[in-house]
């Protein structure tokens, strides 16, 4: 019988074991470092001259793995593969495939901190991060097996007398999964799980700054016992092969998580019908965010300026979903402000692959770069109120950012900066706040801190974001909890993690016979 579905509990590091059963971690991965990595095409590892080379972000001299890429050439043996094994992998019961992501998901349970390990090495993940990201990657897992399970049931349909209506789903076809890096491990394991999980093999694109622990995912699924073909890795750069894999006759689906930018180009690049291809493909795309926290005069202050701070700065604000707009009643504003300036102070910043930091490094010189560039354009738009300080000498680091008295129609306001930088804006009324709060072209995250139920009640149809959270902050959806998805130039609104979103990846069939 299969339990039902509980959520990865989280490691408290506070605990002193757990502390040294990390830090042996730690010391196991950094002992398999510099390592070169294959393409996986119908279960052969193939091993290429041209390499991705993965480096810590908290120490830019250190290599993690150096990752085969593939060609366009490898992306046709892949489709070919996929389509090979589609004729048996669809045959699998829905049971069948549940089963074998249960079997990955003991194997990463029992890896836990090893997996959790290579994501602070990786992504310069804090510690907690890592975890956090190591457990969602399971909590999908098992998840998605579960919703398998049910969807293989069908649905009930009437019947009437001499005619028996059945409704039930089965799997597409090949489909292409192009993840970020920012959960290297959870939005992965998430994408490619749901699409496979309903019978669909896939071709796995990882991001090219976090191609090691996608690798991990794939020895996970073949030790669980994923038939070769299923499951192809062909990392590669994406000027490359991206628009190559979007754009393939044979791709039946994108599941796509990233920037704005990439999103909106693959939705319309697969829009366009290529010759010879017999379907249309469908494009789940999650984007950007541009999030943020009001905060109401009626409201518990502490737990505001705690909500924004973690939201704003947790892994470094680089999270689609992190706070980067605080939208304050004038009469607590600048209480508000204060007690937010005053949690910062506290805050760790370092090398989480040495030390048990608050947060880390950002990703990579772009990223770095970036940021750095927002944060001269913030001291245009407002007053810096802390932080704005910034070392890239030996990995990218970048400190927690305040900005105060910032215009709603600012840029620090309007454009995901994917960085540690928050703008504190005040607004007169709860009408004010909410206006702010949809003034942007995202609809992803939001938060309303208040004791106002009446407000509460408003923000609940009017503020415009595909999660919305009250008197919380507004990351850290969990699986099963929270489907994850939003509005807007967000996306496609595909609520991972949720009861709908295998569909996305299943045809469903009628079929009616007459007696
Ligand atoms: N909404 C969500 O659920 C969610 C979750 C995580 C991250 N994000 C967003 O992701 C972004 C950060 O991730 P990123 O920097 O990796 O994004 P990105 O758009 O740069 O890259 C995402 C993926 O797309 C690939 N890619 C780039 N160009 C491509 C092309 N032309 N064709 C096909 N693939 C291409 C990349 O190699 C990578 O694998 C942020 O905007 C963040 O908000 C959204
Ligand atoms: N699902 C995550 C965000 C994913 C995007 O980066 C959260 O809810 O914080």
């Amino acid at each position: 019988m299969v339990l039902p579905f509980k959520h990865e509990p989280f490691t408290d590091f506070k605990d002193e074991r757990n502390r040294q059963e990390f830090e042996v971690a730690l010391e196991q991965v950094k002992g398999e470092l510099g390592k070169d990595y294959p393409l996986v095409i119908n279960g052969e590892k193939i091993f290429t001259d041209d390499k991705l080379i993965s480096i810590n972000p908290g120490n830019k001299e250190q290599v993690i793995g150096k990752v085969s890429k593939a060609t366009k050439g490898h992306v046709d043996q892949a489709m070919d593969s996929a389509n090979h094994a589609f004729k048996t992998w669809k045959t699998w019961t829905a049971e069948e495939r549940a089963d074998l992501l249960f079997r990955a998901a003991a194997i990463v349970r029992r890896r836990k901190h090893e997996f959790s390990a290579w994501l602070v090495l990786d992504a310069g993940k804090p510690w907690d991060q890592a975890d956090g990201d190591t457990a969602e990657g399971i909590d999908f897992l098992e998840y998605y097996g579960r919703q398998m399970i049910e969807l293989g049931k069908g649905k009930p349909l009437a019947d009437r007398p001499n005619e028996h209506n059945a409704y039930f789903y089965q799997p597409m076809g090949p489909g292409v999964v192009i993840p970020p890096w920012n959960f290297a491990f959870a939005i992965v394991c998430g994408t490619v799980a749901a699409p496979i999980v309903a019978g669909n093999p896939v071709l796995l694109k990882p991001s090219e700054n976090t191609p090691v622990i996608a690798y991990k995912l794939v020895e996970v699924l073949e030790e669980a016992g994923l038939p070769k073909g299923v499951l192809n890795f062909i990392p590669g750069d994406p000027a490359e092969i991206g628009d190559y894999l979007v754009d393939h006759k044979e791709t039946h689906f994108i599941n796509f998580t990233g920037s704005r930018q990439t999103g909106t180009r693959i939705y319309e690049r697969a829009a366009k019908v290529q010759d010879g291809q017999q379907f249309l493909k469908r494009v789940i795309a999650e984007m950007g965010g541009k999030d943020t926290i009001i905060v109401d005069k009626d409201a518990d202050l502490e737990l505001a300026a705690d909500a924004i701070v973690n939201s704003a700065f947790g892994f470094s604000g680089q999270k689609c979903s992190a706070c980067s707009r605080a939208v304050i009643h004038q009469d607590v504003y600048d209480a508000v402000l204060e007690k937010s300036i005053e949690l910062t102070k506290k805050l760790t910043v370092g090398n989480p692959s040495e030390e048990n930091v608050y947060m880390g490094p950002v990703v990579n010189q772009k990223q770095f770069d970036k940021i750095k560039d927002y944060i001269e354009i913030g001291k245009a738009e407002g007053e810096l109120a802390y932080g704005g300080g910034t070392d890239d000498s030996q990995g990218f680091f970048i400190h927690p950012t305040i900005f105060k008295d910032v215009g709603p129609k600012a840029r620090i306001m309007q454009e995901e900066i994917f960085g540690p930088v928050v703008a504190f804006t005040r607004a007169a009324d709860f009408d004010e706040m909410l206006e702010i709060a949809n003034n942007t072209e995202y609809g992803l995250t939001g938060a309303v801190i208040s004791n106002n139920r009446e407000h509460l009640n408003r923000a609940r149809y009017e503020f415009h974001v595909g999660n919305l959270y009250f008197n919380r902050g507004c990351t850290a959806a969990i699986v099963g909890y929270q489907p994850f998805g939003g509005f807007k130039m967000s996306g496609t609104d595909s609520k991972a993690g949720g009861p709908d979103y295998l569909q996305h990846f299943l045809e469903a069939k009628i079929v009616s016979e007459t007696f």
